[in-house]
């Protein structure tokens, strides 16, 4: 029935202040009053439909995507969006377009590397979009490796010009999202060459496009990459290729931030840190994180209101069947998601502060904190990406068979997160980069160096090497002091055991190949171990609103215990905790669970989502999932008509010939 809220039992169980909660869950009152404000908007503009979007053919999709972001950007400048209204609404519109690689990496990426003359320059036609620019920095045979890029830059003192070319196939840009058929511009990685000497890779803006006819311009050679995983999903976007032959461009437009080519030809590095030039990387990996949330609470959302309607078994004398959330494997999958959904946004929020504090200290020419932020935002990014593309995967399974229908919305959020792993970094790549911090600091422990930051806790060395757990009954484990410490001495005793065992091999390098697996592992536990801390260090600052504290340090303990059951090899090989305390951790974790029960519809509609963004027939508002289904089955383009086009040419001759058998 149209205006019954079917879930509305279960949120009168709610313990807690939901309003409260979706204020905590948006990081302020008018965060959460802009978010509200353009959801609203977008959910009730036609102009925003997104339903027929699973049966769009390429270039239907795409040209869709092109009019919503043309309409998109109409509405910005008529309602008189600033930057953060702005971002909200392309993000609720909910479908990756140019739009994104031209305000999320080509606009950071010259104001993070352009010198104040380029950003005057470059910027104001970046914000009226008179110009829309792309990043571009992977190529056909390089993606992970960027000192391997093979596309030069090569100064020509005679023109004061760089001579951008493609040597090799290879050296083709791939990938680049908005190149392959929208962007005028780009940022371009190249190798810098005067003087026949390579300086290694440098960003130069490029014109791509013609601002008339929107044709290439002279030498370049460029298009899209091809249909990607999903049908609709991330194929709104165009991934492009690109081919440079000989392209001149003047020697002002090589982002000189960190580095200058003079009107000689002379290289000059400024006083910076070489690594300013992967500075966009370090932005983007950070609002990553802060995404993640936002795409896991979403599968998390639909999964957790559909397993309450959702009945199966456990009839007695005709009553109703039992909801599938009253199942403890159905909890015990999918209350951790929701813990790690929250546990995700502070991490995010948090990365946030760390983004602008290293961005402050730059301003002033204090360089100190970039390592730890490149750690942290590697790290962060390859952890909760990974999480979360398993997350929504899990979410589908939790909806049995109708979790597969694309009505569900969860395949096509599963198409379009999954590439998350990859980009921005390969997530193994990335752990990578945060091991070699890991076992640089630990080497450095014995000079007297004090580690800072997130590594602060190795300087605890000799407690953490030697500490024993002291729990000894279940809810000892909810005390965050107990939880911090066995994370922080499995995250230790993980980094010291590689760095003895890197101590074996000939070479640091022959070592780190050999032993890559296990520093991978201990770069997750030292990443899970920040996500653990940040989630407790939130819940030490002031939380008004009945009930919703408790909420949160209930979903604090889940998401800790449920990392510590699934990684307790960890905990057990390195002796923080004994076989008797990781089953207290799982008794805990099981009571947790009936604890979070009643709550956990009032915790997801804490996210705020719009039946629009959410696009899920399962995870509607008001659970009226089934007539729903029915509805959407009959719109399917091949229920336009009773017999299909195709039945008379090949099925009707197969009857006919089968009887003709029969017969025989
Ligand atoms: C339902 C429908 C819709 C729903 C939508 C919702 C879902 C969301 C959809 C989202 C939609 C759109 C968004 C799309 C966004 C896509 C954007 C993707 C863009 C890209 O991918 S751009 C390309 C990114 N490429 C990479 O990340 C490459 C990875 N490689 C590297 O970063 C590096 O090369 C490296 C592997 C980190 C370094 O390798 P290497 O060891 O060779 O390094 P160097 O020798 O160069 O330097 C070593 C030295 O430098 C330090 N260092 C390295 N990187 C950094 C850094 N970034 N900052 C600071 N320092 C750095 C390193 O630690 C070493 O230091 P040391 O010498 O040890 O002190
Ligand atoms: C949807 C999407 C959008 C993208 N958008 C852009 C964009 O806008 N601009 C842009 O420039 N790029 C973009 N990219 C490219 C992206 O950044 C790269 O694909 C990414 O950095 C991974 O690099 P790769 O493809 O070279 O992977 P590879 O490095 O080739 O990875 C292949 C495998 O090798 C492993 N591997 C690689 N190196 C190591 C190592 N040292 N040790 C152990 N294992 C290793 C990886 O873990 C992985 O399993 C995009 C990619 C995708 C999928």
């Amino acid at each position: 029935m149209e205006g019954v809220d079917y879930l509305a039992p279960e949120r009168n169980n709610a313990q807690f202040d939901v309003d409260e909660m979706k204020i905590v869950w948006a990081g302020s009152r008018e965060a959460f009053e802009v978010s509200d404000r353009i959801a609203r908007l977008v959910a009730s503009d036609p102009n925003f439909r997104k339903d027929d979007r699973t049966t769009l053919g390429r270039k239907e999709l795409f040209k869709n995507t092109l009019r919503k972001a043309a309409y998109a950007w109409k509405r910005i400048i008529e309602l008189r969006l600033n930057e953060e209204e702005a971002k909200r609404l392309r993000s609720f519109i909910d479908q990756p377009a140019f739009t994104d690689l031209h305000w999320g990496m080509f606009v950071p990426a010259i104001k993070g590397q352009g010198t104040d003359e380029q950003q005057e320059k470059w910027l104001p036609l970046a914000y009226k979009m008179q110009i829309i620019g792309c990043y571009a920095q992977t190529e056909l045979g390089h993606g992970s490796n960027v000192q391997g890029l093979e596309t030069t830059a090569t100064f020509d003192p005679q023109t004061d010009e760089f001579v951008i070319h493609s040597p090799t196939l290879t050296s083709c840009k791939w990938w680049p999202g908005g190149l392959g058929k929208i962007s005028t511009h780009g940022v371009i990685y190249a190798r810098l060459i005067t003087d026949g000497k390579d300086h290694g890779v440098h960003g130069f803006i490029v014109q791509l496009r013609s601002l008339d006819d929107h044709l290439p311009l002279p030498g370049i050679t460029v298009g899209d990459i091809g249909m990607k995983f999903g049908n609709a999903a991330y194929n709104t976007m165009d991934n492009g290729v690109l081919r440079f032959d000989h392209v001149r461009i003047p020697r002002n437009q090589m982002l000189m931030r960190v580095s200058q080519v003079t009107r000689e030809g002379k290289y000059v590095q400024s006083n910076v840190p070489r690594q300013l030039v992967y500075g966009t990387m370090v932005f983007v990996r950070q609002t990553i994180v802060s995404d993640a949330s936002t795409a896991l609470s979403r599968a998390v959302c639909i999964a957790t209101r559909y397993s309450a309607v959702r009945r199966q078994f456990g009839s007695h004398n005709g009553s109703p069947e039992t909801q599938v959330i009253n199942y403890k494997t159905q909890q015990a999958r999918l209350f951790p998601l929701l813990a790690s959904a929250y546990a995700f946004r502070f991490v995010g929020e948090w990365l946030k502060w760390l983004y602008m504090d290293v961005t402050k200290r730059l301003e002033a020419k204090d360089f100190s904190t970039l390592p730890e932020a490149h750690a942290c935002t590697a790290g962060l990014k390859s952890l909760t990406t990974s999480a979360t593309a398993d997350g929504i995967e899990e979410c589908r399974k939790l909806c049995g068979g109708h979790g597969y229908l694309c009505s569900s919305g969860l395949p096509e959020l599963f198409a379009v997160y999954v590439p998350a792993c990859t980009y921005e970094g390969d997530n193994i790549v990335l752990l990578l980069q945060v091991a070699r911090h890991l076992m640089k600091t630990v080497s450095q422990l014995g000079s007297g160096k004090m580690p800072v930051g997130t590594t602060a806790y190795m300087g605890r060395a000799e407690h953490l090497m030697q500490c024993r757990s002291d729990v000894k009954q279940a809810k000892d484990w909810l005390r965050p002091n107990v939880v911090l410490e066995a994370f922080e001495a499995r995250a230790f005793r993980m980094s010291v055991a590689c760095a003895k065992n890197l101590t074996k091999f000939s070479s640091p390098e022959e070592g780190f190949q050999e032993l890559s697996a296990d520093l991978v592992e201990a770069a997750v536990a030292h990443c899970q171990l920040i996500v653990v801390s940040k989630f407790i260090e939130k819940l030490q600052q002031d939380i008004p609103g009945k009930g919703v504290k408790q909420q949160l340090e209930i979903l604090c303990s889940v998401y800790a215990l449920f990392l510590l059951h699934k990684h307790h090899g960890d905990f057990l090989s390195t002796g923080c905790i004994t076989p008797t305390q990781a089953s207290l951790a799982n008794e805990q974790l099981r009571s947790l669970y009936s604890q979070v029960r009643p709550n956990a519809i009032a915790l997801v509609d804490a996210f705020n989502y719009t039946d629009h963004y959410l696009g899920s027939v399962l995870g509607r508002y008001d659970g009226n999932v089934y007539p729903k289904l029915y509805e959407e089955a009959w719109k399917d383009p091949l229920n336009d008509s009773v017999v299909p086009d195709g039945y008379h040419e090949y099925v009707r001759p197969m009857l006919k010939q089968q009887l003709r058998n029969a017969r025989l």
